[in-house]
């Protein structure tokens, strides 16, 4: 049921996207993530996109979001890093299987193992920030990524972050944490 249910939901999502971007999590229905389900109306729905072999994502802070006052928190900053970054290692996998789309099979879903954040200087919370990600290497389940965070041009944060597959729908049916 789940998965008719999951394929009707994107043909209305892919609807939204604007202009020729597809964002990512724009084609993942039902996801209730703090940091980039668009089901989660009190989180922060980041979006990412393809720009050739990086991922993009342009997001607005909001005044809540303020570590010292006009600063971005820092943990903010690393869910942002760490929605990008796993929908990045979804995408990628999908993409080096011939580009298919996110509801074919098998699904994959991919967590956070590890994620390092590097804070370089303060990031202005009033401003858009960019992440930039980029896959570095994939090895059995893990996907490797480093990723940036821009604003006003000047790099304010760069993170390694490695991402677990944690399902595979050809692969094991039973119970997952990762799945409902
Ligand atoms: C369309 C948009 C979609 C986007 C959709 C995105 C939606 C939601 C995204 C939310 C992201 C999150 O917040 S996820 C929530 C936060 N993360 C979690 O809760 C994860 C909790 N941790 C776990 O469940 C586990 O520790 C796992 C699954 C990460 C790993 O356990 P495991 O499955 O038993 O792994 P195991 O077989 O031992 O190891 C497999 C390989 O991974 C390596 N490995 C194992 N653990 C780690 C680790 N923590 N960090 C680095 N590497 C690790 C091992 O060395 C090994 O490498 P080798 O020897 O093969 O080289």
């Amino acid at each position: 049921m789940g998965n008719h249910h999951s394929k009707k939901n994107i043909m209305i999502a892919t609807q939204e996207n604007e202009g020729n971007q597809i964002f990512f999590q724009h084609t993942m229905p039902n996801n209730v993530c703090f940091g980039c389900g668009h089901e989660n109306h009190e989180g922060l729905k980041i979006k990412s996109h393809w720009e050739g072999d990086a991922s993009v994502c342009v997001w607005e802070s909001q005044e809540k979001y303020n570590g010292w006052k006009g600063i971005m928190n820092g943990g903010i900053i690393a869910t942002i890093i760490d929605c990008h970054t796993m929908a990045t290692a979804t995408m990628h996998a999908y993409k080096v299987e011939g580009n298919r789309p996110w509801n074919s099979d098998p699904e994959y879903r991919y967590a956070t193992g590890t994620l390092t954040v590097k804070y370089l200087k303060p990031t202005p919370n009033d401003v858009p920030v960019k992440l930039v990600a980029r896959v570095t290497e994939v090895k059995g389940r893990k996907t490797v990524m480093t990723c940036e965070l821009w604003s006003n041009d000047q790099k304010t944060a760069e993170a390694d972050v490695v991402a677990i597959r944690v399902y595979d729908s050809s692969q094991q049916n039973g119970d997952n944490p990762f799945k409902g």
